[in-house]
């Protein structure tokens, strides 16, 4: 018998099993990401209102007009469902118990993949209000807005590749499990832009919502609800981060602002 046939008859049915399951997580978590991957961008051009079919101020569905309560409560449901989603499932405990049933390897990237569904039915049920808040006229103030709102996806983008990407999107957790390696338990980081605020991602969020040059009602509502929303998941994470990283994070508090650079407070 060759060492080669050896090895065969020793990979049991089990360990097949396991590497067959290992690899099914792997290509999962990859779908997961592409599904992330994919919703982000139609995110930037439904805020902008940039290159893809349905945005926040245009619908597709031009037969069904909707009144304008009847926007809204739509709108808000949809937000209130990926805040919910969102917000529950990222929680120590909710991640304690359903990792019964999800395996933990994929945990992650099932959170993304649901997070990523959420957005993608908020995207298409949308309701447009399309009255006018704001128009900026003066082009080159209208093209900075612009610019601005899409320097808000770079710092989104870029401060995820800070903290963490690959590992923030489940990636990282699939490639592990799947070359048999052991996920690190999370550390605390303060890299480069965590030295001015603590919450760049969703600073980033914040700008790239509010900066248009045309605000209309459903895009305000949209700014507003999400704005507001990110308040109370900052609580929320900030309090799994000091039970975390105890004094650490709460130093790190003290010495950084949340989202304005250069502010105590905020
Ligand atoms: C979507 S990220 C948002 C990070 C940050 N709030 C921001 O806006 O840049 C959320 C994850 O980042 C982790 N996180 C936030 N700040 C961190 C830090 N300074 N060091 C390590 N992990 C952090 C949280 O525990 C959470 O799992």
């Amino acid at each position: 018998m060759t060492q080669l046939d050896h090895q065969v008859h020793s990979v049991g049915p089990e360990v097949a099993g396991l590497r067959t399951f290992k690899f099914i997580a792997f290509l999962y978590g990859i779908a997961a990401y592409l599904a992330f991957f994919v919703t982000i961008l139609y995110a930037i051009g439904f805020v902008t209102g940039l290159v893809v079919p349905k945005t926040i101020d245009k619908t597709i569905d031009i037969g069904t007009q909707a009144s304008t309560t009847e926007a809204v409560i739509i709108n808000l449901l949809l937000m209130s469902l990926f805040a919910v989603q969102h917000s529950v499932m990222a929680r120590h405990q909710f991640k304690a118990w359903w990792t019964q049933f999800v395996p933990k390897p994929v945990e992650r990237s099932t959170y993304v993949l649901l997070a990523s569904l959420s957005l993608l039915l908020l995207f298409w049920q949308w309701r447009p209000l399309p009255a006018v808040i704001w128009s900026v006229e003066d082009p080159d103030l209208a093209v900075t807005l612009v610019t601005l709102s899409f320097a808000g996806w770079v710092l989104v983008f870029t401060s995820t590749y800070l903290i963490n990407h690959f590992e923030l999107f489940g990636l990282h957790q699939v490639t592990n499990h799947l070359i048999g390696k052991e996920t690190p338990p999370p550390r605390f980081k303060t890299p480069l832009l965590y030295n001015f605020v603590r919450h760049p991602i969703y600073l980033g969020f914040i700008i790239a919502f509010w900066a248009a040059p045309t605000m209309t009602a459903g895009h305000l509502l949209f700014a507003a609800v999400t704005t507001l929303y990110i308040f109370v998941g900052i609580a929320l994470e900030e309090h799994d981060l000091v039970a975390l990283f105890g004094d650490e994070y709460r130093q790190y508090k003290q010495r950084v602002s949340m989202l304005i650079p250069w502010r105590r407070s905020l």
